[in-house]
C-alpha cells in the first residue's frame, strides 16, 4: 500500500475516501477475483475481443510521479467486441508495482494471489468526443489489465523498460522514436476475466470495463527493477517509485465474467 503521510505527499489509498467519497462506492477497482465464482458467457467467445494496434502509435514515455506512462496517439490502435458494445481507442498504457523483488505489486489478485506487476492498458469509447469527456462516463473506459510475473526477459518490454533511466523524476519525458507495437506486451492466450469497475487512482471514476488477462506474460527480474529508476516524493524527500498499487476492494456483489 501506499505510504501514510501528510501531503504533499500524496495521501494513501485507505485516505482516498476523505477527499473522493466514490472510493467507498459500489464498482470499485481492483478486486480479487475469485475464478469459482467467475461466470464463462458465452457471448464474450462469441464475439471475441479484438485488438488492432499500429506500430508507430507510441510517442513518448513519462514519469506522471505514480508510474510511467507511455503516451499513445490513438490512431489506429482500437479494440472492440468481448464485453465492449462500441470501439475504444488506446491513449496510454502504465503499470503498478511493489518492492524491489517481492512477490505483491499488481492490483488485481486471483483467489488472493499477487503478482510483482500489474500492466493497464487505458482507453477510450469513441462515442464521446474526447478522453476527457469519456473519463467520468459508466462506459467510458475500458483497460487491459496484464499480470507480470517474474521469469526470463520480455524482448517486447524491453525497449520501453530500457527508457524508466531517462524519467526519473515526475514530469521527466523522453520521445519514442522507434516503432513500438503495444500489442506484443499481450499473452499469447487471450482469455480474460471481465467485469465493471473504476479507475483505480484519483478521480477513481467508476468509468472502466475491466478486461484482466487470466495469463501473466514473463519479465525479467532486471525488467521489474527498472521500474525502480523510476522516483517519486517520499516523507523522507526523493525515493524509489514502488508499491504504487491499491488494494482490493468490496466486490458489492459484482458479477466477474470469464472466457
Ligand atoms: N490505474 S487505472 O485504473 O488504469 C487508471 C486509468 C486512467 C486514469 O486516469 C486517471 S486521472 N487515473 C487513472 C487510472
Ligand atoms: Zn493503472
Amino acid at each position: 500500500g501506499f505510504l501514510q503521510v501528510a501531503s504533499p505527499v500524496p495521501q494513501g489509498p485507505n485516505k482516498w475516501h476523505e477527499q473522493f467519497p466514490i472510493a467507498k462506492g459500489q464498482r470499485q477497482s481492483p478486486i480479487d477475483i475469485v475464478t469459482s465464482n467467475a461466470k464463462v458467457d458465452k457471448a464474450l467467445s462469441d464475439n471475441p475481443l479484438k485488438v488492432s494496434y499500429s506500430n508507430n502509435c507510441c510517442q513518448s514515455v513519462t514519469n506522471t510521479g505514480a508510474s510511467f506512462q507511455v503516451v499513445v496517439d490513438g490512431a489506429g490502435t482500437e479494440i472492440s467486441g468481448g464485453p465492449l458494445d462500441s470501439t475504444y481507442k488506446l491513449v496510454q498504457f502504465h503499470a503498478h508495482w511493489g518492492p524491489l523483488g517481492g512477490d505483491e505489486g499488481s492490483e488485481h489478485t486471483v483467489d488472493g494471489v499477487t503478482y510483482p506487476a500489474e500492466l493497464h492498458l487505458v482507453h477510450w469509447n469513441q462515442k464521446y468526443k474526447d478522453v476527457g469527456e469519456a473519463v467520468d462516463k459508466p462506459d467510458g473506459l475500458a483497460v487491459i489489465g496484464v499480470f507480470f510475473s517474474r521469469g526470463k526477459e520480455h524482448a517486447g518490454f524491453k525497449p520501453i523498460s530500457d527508457l524508466f533511466a531517462k524519467v526519473p523524476r515526475k514530469a521527466d519525458k523522453v520521445d519514442i522514436s522507434f516503432n513500438y507495437d503495444p500489442a506484443c506486451l499481450l499473452p499469447a492466450r487471450r482469455d480474460y476475466w471481465t467485469y465493471l469497475g473504476s479507475l483505480t487512482t484519483p478521480p477513481l471514476f467508476e468509468s472502466v470495463t475491466w478486461i484482466v488477462m487470466k495469463d501473466p506474460v514473463e519479465v525479467s527480474a532486471e525488467q521489474l527493477a527498472a521500474l525502480r529508476n523510476l522516483l517519486w516524493e517520499t516523507p523522507s524527500g526523493e525515493g524509489q517509485m514502488c508499491n504504487n498499487y491499491r488494494p482490493p476492494q468490496p466486490l458489492q456483489g459484482r458479477l466477474v465474467r470469464s472466457t
